[in-house]
């Protein structure tokens, strides 16, 4: 399982692009996240706002019209790199080109996983703070990829957090985490945020090791669904 998912802690000097594609992606993510970003606190004008909307728009149909590819499958059946390459590019909180991922960037020393990130304007829930959605959203991947530490890697069953302190915007966020046990499919990992040195948030995860491979997830999610 763990080669087929890929070594999630690749030393971080070492997560070079695993295709052309993806080194224009991450370049092309980045921008669209700068943009972002800076649309959350601009005040230019109407017209100015018109005109871009306008420009963006035109941007989209491009890509529309490309050749498109869907879904972590889809990329490395088109051989865009293995799941775990793939992963490290499109995962919606670590993916260097998912321009929605800040993104966290995650590495292991020893058996303990580490994560840091920063976020910005974009991920404000109270005033100057981190939202508790995007603080839990933090904790499932991160403790989701500390669990393949374990070498029994499984989909998040039950996640709890204690928010202890507001989690502060806009500076260098560090997490840790680590296994505590593993019990026949299950594996139990805790973690915690901290942000300029004061714990923020603490989290406890059950992992749940699938009983059938992770790549035929798909399938599997698509056949469960109603006709439509
Ligand atoms: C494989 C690697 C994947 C890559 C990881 C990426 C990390 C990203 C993290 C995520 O976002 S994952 C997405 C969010 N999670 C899900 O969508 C999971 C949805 N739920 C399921 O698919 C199933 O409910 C699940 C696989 C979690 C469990 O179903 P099973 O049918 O395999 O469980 P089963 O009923 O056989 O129970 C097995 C054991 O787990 C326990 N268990 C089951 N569901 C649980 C749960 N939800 N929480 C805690 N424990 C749970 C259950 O009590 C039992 O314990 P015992 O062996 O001690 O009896």
């Amino acid at each position: 399982m763990l080669e087929d998912l890929h070594n999630p802690f690749l030393p971080l000097d070492e997560r070079t692009p695993a295709t052309p594609l993806w080194e224009a992606k991450r370049e092309l993510a980045q921008a669209v996240r700068d943009y972002t970003e800076a649309l959350m606190t601009s005040a230019a004008t109407p017209k100015q706002m018109a005109d871009m909307s306008q420009w963006l728009r035109e941007a989209t149909a491009q890509l529309e019209q490309s050749p498109r590819i869907y879904g972590r499958n889809g990329y490395t059946e088109a051989g865009e790199g293995t799941f775990g390459e793939v992963f490290q590019e499109v995962g919606p909180l670590c993916g260097h080109s998912n321009p929605i991922a800040p993104p966290l960037e995650m590495w292991a020393e020893g058996d303990t996983a580490y994560a840091r990130v920063n976020m910005g304007w974009r991920y404000e829930g109270p005033p100057g703070c981190v939202h508790g959605g995007f603080v839990a959203a933090l904790f499932d991947e991160f403790l989701g990829m500390a669990q393949f530490m374990g070498g029994h890697p499984g989909m998040t069953g039950t996640l709890s957090i204690k928010y202890r302190r507001p989690t502060p915007l806009n500076v260098p966020l560090e997490l840790s985490a680590w296994i505590e046990r593993s019990e026949g499919r299950k594996t139990f990992v805790k973690g915690k945020l901290e942000a300029n040195g004061v714990v923020t948030a603490e989290c406890e995860g059950i992992f749940i090791r699938p009983t059938q491979p992770v790549t035929e997830l798909r399938d599997a999610v698509m056949k469960e669904q109603p006709e439509g």
